[in-house]
């Protein structure tokens, strides 16, 4: 039974339409330098109050100068780490029928996605499949034990990292310590497992389309394959993989609450023409009563609650094919 999305079959006649399209043809390849994004040490946040202010200094310059930064000694295990790939290789090795199923590992229909179901052209279809679970749903996934186990115990650490981090983001804008403990639950984010098929036009349309993250930020494990790229200066700049570090990026809701000192940067990825990639991101957001509002004034941006910036996005994702985000709530 075959394991890989039906690309071809179901983008048939955007394949076709985009052959003979000069402008189609290599809309991926301007990446000018693979680079390091700063690299940044958790454990100096456990040395004492100078290591500590020094530490959140430097994340915060790295949230508003970059909105990516990696970070080493973060306290999840690579043993985990490396379970949690071998379980994520493991479910996407089913049968697509399988993963297509809306019943597939017990959870919601939405949870399998794969390809971009409102592409109309190479460089809005994003080649790759994905699970995307919220973390209130993961005790819900019982046939997968291992799966669900290893997930479970993957998002436990990912959001006292995320909380640790956010809280030292916080803290350098004046922010009370527990705004993140009041508006986060533990259930509140999502936990998405992408991978990456080799593709053989990865020249021509990404493996992930550019977007932005809407949570407060997201920690991102990713493989050795390589291929995340961030939108800097306009051109677009390939994060070079560190086994060691995670990646932290910066999510519109932050953006939004520093009153745009943090910036929540374009991202995308492209595949690997030859072989596959595998990364998992943990979103951390606040539950959808939360009102997001600038830390300063004037603020940029006008009050809104987490329920209702998804709810618009989802209307402009039907309505454009795209994420407006938060444009959209400029003053
Ligand atoms: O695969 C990656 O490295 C990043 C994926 C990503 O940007 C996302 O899932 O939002
Ligand atoms: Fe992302």
């Amino acid at each position: 039974m075959a394991v890989e999305p039906p690309f071809f079959k179901k983008y048939k006649a955007i394949f076709q339409s985009s052959a003979d399209d000069e402008k189609e043809k290599f809309p991926m390849v301007e990446v000018f330098e693979e680079f390091e994004l700063p690299l940044i040490d958790l454990s100096h946040l456990n040395l004492g109050p100078f290591e500590r202010q020094k530490f959140i200094e430097q994340i915060a310059e790295a949230a508003s100068e970059w909105g990516f930064f990696q970070i080493v000694n973060h306290g999840i295990p690579e043993e985990l780490l490396g379970r949690l790939k071998h379980e994520q290789m493991k479910v996407f090795q089913q049968p697509f029928d399988t993963k297509a199923n809306k019943n597939f590992l017990n959870l919601s229909a939405h949870t399998y996605r794969w390809g971009n179901p409102l592409a109309t052209s190479l460089s809005n279809l994003s080649w790759s499949e994905a699970l995307h679970i919220s973390v209130k749903d993961i005790s819900k996934m019982d046939e997968y034990y291992n799966l669900r186990s290893t997930i479970e115990e993957c998002a436990a650490k990912a959001d006292l990292l995320a909380q640790k981090l956010a809280e030292c983001l916080a803290q350098n804008l004046g922010i009370k310590p527990n705004y993140f403990q009041e508006n986060c639950s533990s259930s509140s984010s999502f936990l998405r497992m992408n991978r990456y098929p080799p593709c053989p036009h990865s020249s021509m349309m990404p493996g992930f389309i550019p977007h932005t993250d809407t949570d407060f930020l997201t920690i991102v494990s990713q493989d050795q394959v390589g291929g995340l790229q961030l939108k800097r200066d306009g051109r677009w700049v390939s994060v070079k993989p560190n086994p060691q570090a995670l990646v932290i990026n910066i999510g519109d809701l932050f953006q939004a609450l520093s009153n745009g000192i943090y910036k929540s940067i374009t991202h995308r990825v492209v595949a690997n023409k030859e072989v596959e990639r595998y990364s998992a991101a943990y979103f951390y957001c606040p539950t959808y009563e939360t009102v997001i509002e600038s830390c300063s004034k004037p603020g940029l941006y006008r009050n809104f609650s987490f329920k209702e910036y998804r709810e618009q996005i989802e209307k402009d994702v039907k309505a454009t094919g795209d994420k407006v985000g938060l444009s959209r709530f400029l003053l």
